[in-house]
């Protein structure tokens, strides 16, 4: 499988995970390893960054998982910004997932104060990964403020809907030249397979992991589906036609 470089990290699994709902923090640790996921999200409100025996972050510590905070809960650009300050601190890295979501119903991020805020963020020295909706002119400015990847959303975090977005994330991937991760809505294995033919960098998937009633195998299959995605992506798909074209009268192969 070719790799995927972001920053100056390079990663084997274009599978990219996150820490919520399950509903235990041993069985999201076997989920997770199972995933074979190198990048886990995880939300700053959520862990006691004091703690050093904090129950998630002690679950997530393994040499493959490069832990992502994300700035869940925060309701501005300001917050954002101090939230990510706060996990540098803590978590000493200084990646952050940009999430501006302020209504709590469809949690659709808010795309002025996470362009004002990755701006900043970039400035502090940040690699900044900015959850937004499938916005093919906001994915350009952010990357034109310096954000290291992009991450428009299929549908709404927690909804499993699928590539909702799906001719808009046909535009970004078609434009943008920093990496595409999918990332929220994602509900079944064949959506994320789906992402990464299209030509999706990577996938962010958690409640379709965290909420099936067997995480640990469903985690494998979405680790089995982005590798045969990309696979697929690799071995460029066929055509689609309009008209029905005859499979068996070839008389010879084509090349001869
Ligand atoms: C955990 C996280 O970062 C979520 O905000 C993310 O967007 C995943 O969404 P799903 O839970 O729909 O996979």
């Amino acid at each position: 499988m070719d790799t995927l470089r972001i920053a100056d990290k390079e990663f084997s699994s274009r599978l990219f995970t996150g820490t919520g709902k399950f509903s235990s923090s041993v069985l999201m640790r076997d989920a997770l390893l199972a995933s074979e996921s190198e990048l886990v999200t995880v939300a700053l409100k959520r862990v006691d960054v004091q703690n050093e025996n904090d129950d998630i972050l002690n679950h997530l510590s393994h040499e493959r998982i490069n832990l992502l905070p994300n700035t869940s809960g925060v309701r501005n650009a300001k917050e954002a910004v101090f939230a990510a300050q706060l996990a540098r601190e803590a978590l000493e890295t200084n990646w952050i997932k940009l999430e501006i979501h302020p209504d709590p119903k469809y949690l659709l991020p808010d795309p002025i104060e996470t362009l004002i805020a990755a701006e900043e963020l970039v400035k502090l020295g940040f690699v900044v990964m900015p959850y937004i909706h499938a916005d093919p002119v906001l994915c350009k400015r952010l990357e034109e403020v310096g954000t290291q990847c992009v991450m428009p959303l299929g549908a709404p975090i927690g909804s499993n809907k699928g590539l909702k977005t799906l001719d808009f994330l046909e535009i970004i991937i078609d434009q943008s030249n920093v990496p595409v991760i999918v990332d929220a809505g994602i509900g079944s294995p064949s959506h994320a397979a789906q992402a990464i033919e299209l030509g999706a960098d990577a996938v962010l998937v958690n409640t379709a992991i965290a909420v099936s009633q067997d995480p640990v195998a469903m985690a494998n299959a979405f680790r089995m589906a982005v590798e045969a995605g990309r696979i697929a992506y690799n071995a460029k798909l066929a055509p689609i036609k309009k008209h029905a074209e005859a499979s068996s009268p070839l008389t010879s192969f084509l090349n001869e």
